[in-house]
Order: C-alpha cells, then structure tokens, then sequence
C-alpha cells in the first residue's frame, strides 16, 4: 500500500478560484466548514487532526485540507471540487476548482463524495468521538454478525433520525435504529470500497462506524447531518453507560397511547 500521495492523483482547473470561498455569508460552505469543525473540536469530535466534514451545494464539493487543525482552519484553506468534472469512477483521480497552496486534501475525501454521489447527501460529518470508539469496541466483544452492527431501540433520541435518504419522516421512538460497523484499514481513503458495501447493505442507514477509529454520519443538508450525528453521539455515550450499568440496548417496550 503507498500513502495518499502516490495513490490519488490530484488535478486542479479554474479562472479565479478564490472567487469559489470568498463569501460573507456565514452560510457559505467555506465558511460554515471551519465554524462547524471549531464547534466540533471542542466535543472531542475532531482532535489532533481527526476527523472533519464536507459540505456539497449542487454540484460543488468543499473539503478541508488534510493533517491541519480542524479548529483553526480558515476559509482560504478550502479545497472545492465539481463532482460533474471527476471523469474516474473510483474517484482516484480528482479535479479541483480550488486547490490552497502547501496542502493536501483531506484523506476522508472519498469517504465524504461516496455518502455525495450515492446518497445525495448535502454534508458529511466524520467523527474521532470517544463514545462511538467506545461502542465499536464493545460490539468486538459479541460474536459473530452482531459484532457488525449497532442496534438500540425505545429511546426517545432516535427520532433524531431521518427513515432513510428519499423516505420521508424520522424514526419513531419503537424504531430500531441500525447502524453498520466496518473494520478499520491503514489507510482512510481505503475505507471506501467497506462504506460503499455497508451502504448497500444498509440501504436507510445515515451513518456507518469505523471499528477502533470513528463514524461518518451524513444528511441531505448541513442542518440534518448535524443533528443526525448529535442524536448518535448523544445514543452512543447512552449506550457505554448503559452496558456498563448492564442495561440491554435493545428492549421490548409495550407501546402506550396511539401508534401514528
Ligand atoms: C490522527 S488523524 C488520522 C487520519 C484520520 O483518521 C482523519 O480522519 C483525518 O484525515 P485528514 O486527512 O482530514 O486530516
Ligand atoms: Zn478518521
């Protein structure tokens, strides 16, 4: 295996590219990436150079550069790239609009552009948090296939969720929320080709735990995968303390009152 550099061909194209990140508008993905990630880094969700999240607007994709503090970084540092412009399918390969000088892009970018062109996400969200480790870990206790899955039910956060990327509504509080679990690999650009599957495999899924390392959590704007990936933070955290108190994740729970 080589490191990211010799491995992602990086191209870049465009007449006045920082025309691309200069916005005032505080809603402006440049802008929005590096407050959100500031935000982020002080849940722990971003440390020591982990971690981080995309924004796309149409067909625009913004991404952070890798290996930099994402707490500190500035709207000039903003990679952005058109997804039409990227002609390899593997997306090895990649054309930027907008590349900043003396970096690389983010290891995560396949990741983030796998939840864009097959989810249609609008944001992805990757997290190094504590807690979701902390469940991966304990799910490598299980046996078997159950080790590959989270799974908790009849807890009122869940309705943080939406039902799946073109249903409409959010789970119920009797739903079982299902998140997949991958294992790990060296490199993060090779967590693709596993994402990919578990987003197969888990066609309603919003998010997918990277055994001993994090989540990635997406939504089909900013506003969605934020709050998508607070419910699961807040459900992860509930979940290690559950089992530490012996608590099962998964109850049965009589319904009360009227089922809509
Ligand atoms: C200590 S961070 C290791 C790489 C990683 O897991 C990650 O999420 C950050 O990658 P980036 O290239 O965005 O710095
Ligand atoms: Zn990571």
């Amino acid at each position: 295996m080589g490191s990211q550099s010799n491995r992602t061909k990086v191209v870049m194209s465009a007449d006045k590219p920082d025309d691309l990140i200069t916005s005032d508008n505080p809603d402006h993905p440049a802008n929005l990436i590096p407050s959100l990630c500031a935000k982020f880094w002080t849940l722990g969700w971003v440390t020591g150079t982990g971690g981080g999240c995309s924004i796309r607007e149409d067909d625009l994709v913004y991404i952070a550069p890798s290996g930099v503090q994402k707490e500190l970084m500035k709207p000039t540092d903003i990679y952005v790239l058109s997804l039409a412009a990227q002609t390899d399918p593997t997306l090895r390969q990649r054309t930027y609009l907008r590349s900043p000088p003396c970096y690389k892009p983010s290891q995560c970018t396949p990741l983030f552009l796998a939840a864009f062109t097959r989810r249609g996400a609008g944001c992805c969200i990757h997290t190094h948090s504590h807690w979701a480790v902390l469940v991966t870990l304990l799910l490598e206790q299980q046996q078997g296939d159950s080790s590959k899955v989270f799974e908790i039910n009849n807890i009122e956060q869940i309705k943080g969720f939406g039902r799946g990327m073109g249903k409409t509504g959010n789970l119920g509080y009797h739903d079982t929320l299902r998140i997949p679990v991958i294992e790990n690999t060296p490199h993060e650009e090779d967590l693709t080709e596993f994402l990919e599957e578990a987003m197969e495999q888990y066609p309603d899924t919003y998010a997918v735990l990277v055994r001993r390392h994090g989540v990635y959590v997406w939504g089909d704007n900013v506003h969605k995968a934020k709050t998508q990936c607070e419910s699961l933070d807040y459900l992860f955290q509930l979940a290690v303390e559950m089992k530490q108190l012996g608590l099962p994740w998964i109850s049965q729970v009589t319904p009360v009152g009227p089922q809509r």
